[in-house]
This record gives C-alpha cells, sequence and structure tokens, in this order.
C-alpha cells in the first residue's frame, strides 16, 4: 500500500510571517481531497510534499523512506505535482512534447510513450490538439494539459493543486472519473480544491487547513455539519448541506 507520512513538519517562507506546521499526518491509496481559505498553507504543503520545497525540519517519507531518497526518475515514479497555474508548469513547444517529456525522462521504449501520450490526451480530450503548440490552448486545456503530463506518468502519488478551476462540466467529469480510476488502482490522489460541492459529492474524507495548521481531518460530511469547524476553515458550504440545513430550520419552526 502506497503511504506518504510527514512528521513534525515546520517550514516558512524567508522574510515571511507565514509559517506551516504538521505535527502528524499520513495520507493512503485513494482520493484526498485539501481544503482551507486561500493563504491557509494549501500549496506550500503541496510543494513540500512533492519535494519542491524543503522542510525547515522534520520529515516526509514515502513508503518509509526520506523523501530525498528518491531521485531523478525514482523521484518520477513516485510523485507527480501540477501546479495551480499551468503556465508555471507547460514549457514543450507542442501539446504532444508536453506528455512526452515526462515518460521520456522514465526511458519508457518509444512505442510506449507514443501510445501512453495518444491514450492520455484521449481521456482528456485534447486528442485534436497533439500538434498544437500549448499556449495556443484555452487557459482550460492548458489546465487539462498540465493534468495529462503527471497521469501519464502514473506516480504513486499524484498531486493536483486545484485543477478544477476553469473547467466545464464535460471536463470536470473526465478529471473526476481518471482520479477514481487511479485511486481505485492503489494511487494516492491528493487534491487542493475550493470546490466545496465536489468535495461533498466525491470525497469520503476531508483534510481542512488554517493558518498553516491542519485542523481538521475526517469524514467530510461530518465537517460540513459542524458549523464551528467550517467557519474556522473559511469554507464555504455546498449546496447540498445549505439546503439541508434550511430544510432542518423549516421543519422545526413548523
Ligand atoms: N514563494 C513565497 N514566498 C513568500 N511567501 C509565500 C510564498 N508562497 C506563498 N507564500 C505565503 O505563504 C502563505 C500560504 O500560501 P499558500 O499558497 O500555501 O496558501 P494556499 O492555502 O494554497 O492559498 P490559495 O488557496 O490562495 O492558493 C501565504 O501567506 C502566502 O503569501
Amino acid at each position: 500500500m502506497t503511504k506518504i507520512e510527514i512528521n513534525d513538519l515546520k517550514f516558512t517562507y524567508p522574510g515571511d510571517n507565514f509559517g506551516l506546521k504538521i505535527k502528524h499526518l499520513t495520507f493512503s491509496e485513494g482520493m484526498i481531497a485539501i481544503i482551507g481559505q486561500n493563504g491557509a498553507g494549501k500549496s506550500t504543503l503541496l510543494k513540500l510534499l512533492s519535494g519542491l520545497n524543503q522542510p525547515d525540519s522534520g520529515e516526509i517519507t514515502v513508503e518509509g523512506q526520506n523523501l530525498n531518497d528518491y531521485i531523478g526518475d525514482k523521484r518520477l515514479e513516485q510523485i507527480g505535482l501540477t501546479f495551480q497555474d499551468p503556465n508555471d508548469q507547460i514549457f514543450n513547444a507542442t501539446v504532444k512534447k508536453e506528455v512526452e517529456w515526462g515518460l521520456r525522462q522514465m526511458d519508457k521504449p518509444e512505442t510506449e510513450v507514443e501510445r501512453i501520450t495518444e491514450e492520455v490526451l484521449q481521456e482528456v480530450g485534447l486528442a485534436d490538439k497533439m500538434d498544437e503548440n500549448p499556449y495556443d490552448l484555452s487557459l482550460s486545456e492548458r489546465k487539462l494539459l498540465s493534468i495529462a503530463t503527471v497521469v501519464a506518468v502514473r506516480p504513486k502519488i499524484l498531486l493536483f493543486d486545484e485543477p478544477m478551476m476553469s473547467l466545464d462540466w464535460p471536463s470536470r467529469k473526465k478529471i473526476t472519473d481518471i482520479f477514481r480510476y487511479l485511486a481505485d488502482r492503489g494511487h494516492v490522489v491528493i487534491t487542493i480544491t475550493h470546490d466545496m460541492d465536489w468535495v461533498l459529492e466525491e470525497y469520503e474524507d476531508v483534510y481542512a487547513m488554517a493558518h498553516g495548521e491542519l485542523v481538521y481531518s475526517g469524514k467530510t460530511s461530518e465537517f460540513f455539519e459542524s458549523p464551528s469547524l467550517v467557519e474556522e476553515v473559511g469554507v464555504l458550504l455546498p449546496k447540498a448541506t445549505e439546503v439541508k440545513r434550511e430544510l432542518d430550520r423549516y421543519l422545526k419552526e413548523k
């Protein structure tokens, strides 16, 4: 079973007041949502989990081994990250080359590179844009491309920073299906999101952050049923929860 574990993690940005502090946290296979208001530290946590940022103290382990021990293609096999802004990530001249890049780093045979690239671009709905320059695509298409590059490599742990941002409903459905498919096959799929309807619908458990700390991990339904927690974390209620609250209030008053 794939497992990523955090112990006594501390991190600060140089010259910034923000500090991230997590005593202990374990993520295992499945779909995992991280929520919290702007500036809570969600992206910072993802960057630490990917190895992009280094903790000031504490440790992140994957399968019991320090994250920093995984180097080069060994790191790619374990962890993949998509940035919140796909423009920070995409650097190849065509859509196809962008997806192929990660696969080539892993020394996949050329026939495999071609097959996987076509398959993944088909899955995210970009197969007909293969030869286009990514910067001629719309922002939402670039978002899909950034997701495809990580999904193609099939790392054990996939980290997505607001993958649904700017996507329309059919694309959101495609991405949810891909996440579910990977989670069902033993991958750890960790996603930052501000979409509380999606969280309630698709995620059994949720991890909530506030002021650089983890303030809740547990059942999603229980989180949204706690007004004090929802207020502390500073997120909107899902529509379904709002309707239920209104209905309960109405029935009580009747
Ligand atoms: N590169 C950086 N240098 C200095 N401070 C930073 C840097 N990146 C983020 N911060 C600060 O760290 C804090 C946490 O930021 P972070 O991006 O992790 O929050 P977040 O929960 O992902 O927010 P959002 O939902 O807006 O993406 C913020 O106060 C932010 O200003």
